[in-house]
């Protein structure tokens, strides 16, 4: 389905937005963190808008017209075409944090079994291991990075409620995962949420190692 852009918002920005979120799915689904069509991937096009990718899609396989315009509560603007089911987790993030571009979300096996794995903590702690620093804000080591886990739910305003009092506590947040699901962080920009995605899906495999180790 075509997408028709309103008249503040130029072609080439949103092809240029598409294209970025296409090239970042096909280089995480390579690396098997995409399966079976799930995760989805957005960037903010303006103050009002971001390029979100289509619900459903092979995120392995994606082109300009797998990505299509949503406002900031998640409701399709210029297309009949169904944005995310988790397009609300992605909104939110823009809403709260007006300097964040780009929110990515993925469900590869490391963080599907360290969501199950952490649920009962509800937060997976990360002490000790200098790839923390890879996390904005994080410069060394020592520091703790706490990344929630909130239970799974269908109904999205559950999840965007718990997220919300998280954030309401004052507690930093970079990145959560979902219980048997997956992972959402973000970024200043791709490179940022890039890094952040895969610094966490390192330092969760070791967190997960350690357990096996019973170290
Ligand atoms: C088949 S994956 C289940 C839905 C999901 O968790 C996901 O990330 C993909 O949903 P979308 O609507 O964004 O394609
Ligand atoms: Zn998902």
């Amino acid at each position: 389905m075509s997408q028709i852009l309103p008249a503040s918002i130029p072609a080439t920005l949103f092809h240029e937005r598409a294209d970025a979120i296409a090239e970042a799915a096909r280089e995480l689904a390579q690396h098997g963190w995409t399966p079976a069509t799930s995760s989805n991937f957005s960037m903010r096009v303006d103050a009002d808008h971001a390029a979100i990718t289509i619900s459903g899609r092979d995120k392995g396989k994606l082109g300009r017209d797998d990505i299509m315009l949503v406002d900031m509560h998640g409701k399709a603007v210029g297309t009949e075409s169904r944005p995310s089911a988790e397009t609300e987790l992605h909104t939110q993030v823009y809403r709260h944090w007006p300097d964040i571009n780009v929110v990515l979300h993925t469900h590869s096996r490391t963080q599907s079994v360290a969501s199950r794995l952490f649920a009962k903590d509800g937060v997976v702690k990360l002490e000790g291991w200098e790839l923390q620093k890879a996390i904005r804000g994080h410069t060394t080591h020592e520091s703790a990075l706490d990344i929630p886990v909130f239970p799974n739910t269908q109904h999205m305003p559950e999840l965007v409620a718990q997220v919300d009092a998280w954030i309401e506590s004052g507690k930093p947040l970079h990145a959560y995962l979902i219980n048997g699901h997956g992972i959402y962080t973000w970024g200043h920009d791709m490179a940022e949420a890039r890094r952040h995605l895969e610094a966490l899906e390192f330092l969760l495999g070791c967190e997960l190692d350690l357990r096996r180790l019973n170290a």
